[in-house]
């Protein structure tokens, strides 16, 4: 039974006897992803102190300038999770390719793999605005014994066992679902633990909030434009208030504790959008509509999306479900 206020470390062991036959792992994996986001929150936090803020100057898979926080998040949470002999591979919007991780007897023995953005917002690092990191995880396709390969990470992301973020903001929440709800722990940073400050939260059925970068409107699609506008005319509860922080993972927590929508769509600029589905858009979808919300490119739920590749972008849509509804319709309608 979730009782407001226990540890994170209580509730892992807690759920994780709900499965007779858990083996330990997905609790070990969730630990090791608790620590990892410790160890950042602290970088974080003091990133004006130390020669941690700006470019690291090299260039990610996606021709992106990588962060020096980029940098040191993937490879904290990288480290993490290798030092506890339960991934088999590791992918990572830092990291062109993924990642394969050897079990200690040489013998590929680990059974998950994990896709994560190690610091999303990082436009957001120097100005001091909350940033975040994603996480989603699957059980491995490919036979035990055998490398990981590719298949194992293409994965629909209706088939994740979990997925969550953790956001750096005026406090620092861990927030993950492992199917079976959402639930948000908050991180008391004088004594380094984590406790359970919003069981089972769910996405309000309609919001007054709308999320876009309305600077690219001028390249948006006809139906989006409308739907914009729709937000924005004098009717009923309208109009709505636009906020947009640059962070998906904080855009996102708002709109999922308060009612709202975040949109990033295609544009005359990017055929896809900018959002990557495997490491952004299928966790946070994961955890939307486990907390009752929806997500979506606009025509299906994003969860139902067959990945062809790593850092694939897609259109995403995704918050209250009556808001997103509404959006399609204009989508369909114009589109
Ligand atoms: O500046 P834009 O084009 O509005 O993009 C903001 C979006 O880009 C991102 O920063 C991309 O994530 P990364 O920072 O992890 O690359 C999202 O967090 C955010 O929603
Ligand atoms: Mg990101
Ligand atoms: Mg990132």
């Amino acid at each position: 039974m979730t009782k407001k206020n226990q540890t994170l470390g209580e509730f892992i062991i807690e759920n994780q006897k709900a499965f007779p036959y858990s083996t330990g792992e997905l609790s070990k994996l969730i630990n090791a992803i608790r620590l990892a986001a410790k160890v950042v929150n602290y970088e974080v936090n003091k990133a004006g102190l130390v020669d941690i803020l700006g470019s690291s100057g090299d260039i990610n898979a996606q021709g992106e300038d990588q962060q020096k926080l980029d940098v040191l998040a993937n490879e904290k949470f990288i480290q993490s999770l290798t030092n506890r002999e339960i991934v088999c591979g590791i992918a990572s919007e830092e990291e062109d390719d993924f990642v394969v991780i050897n079990s200690k007897d040489n013998n590929h023995q680990n059974k998950y793999v994990v896709l994560f953005d190690p610091l999303d917002g990082s436009s957001n690092i120097d100005v001091n605005v909350s940033v975040g990191t994603i996480f989603s995880v699957y059980r491995r396709i490919t036979p035990i014994g055998t490398p990981v390969s590719i298949e194992d990470f293409l994965q629909p992301g209706r088939q994740q066992v979990a997925a969550g973020y953790v956001v750096y903001g005026t406090s620092t929440m861990l927030v993950y679902t492992t199917g079976f709800g959402v639930n948000g722990f908050t991180l008391n940073p004088a004594i380094g633990t984590f406790y359970l400050s919003h069981p089972n939260m769910q996405y309000p059925k309609d919001g007054r909030i709308y999320s876009v970068n309305e600077g690219n409107y001028v390249h948006f699609p006809v139906g989006v434009k409308k739907y914009i506008k729709y937000c924005q005319e004098e009717e009923e509860d309208r109009p709505y208030t636009s906020r947009y922080i640059g962070s998906l993972v904080s855009d996102f927590h708002r709109n999922m504790i308060k009612g709202g929508i975040f949109i990033y769509p295609k544009s005359s600029l990017s055929n896809n959008g900018k959002l990557r589905l495997l490491y952004e858009c299928n966790p946070m979808a994961f955890i939307a509509e486990q907390a009752g919300g929806r997500a979506s490119d606009g025509y299906k739920p994003i969860l139902d999306v067959v990945p062809t590749e790593l850092h694939q972008r897609i259109p995403f849509f995704c918050g209250s479900e009556n808001m997103v509804a509404k959006a399609e319709e204009f989508i369909a309608k114009y589109n």
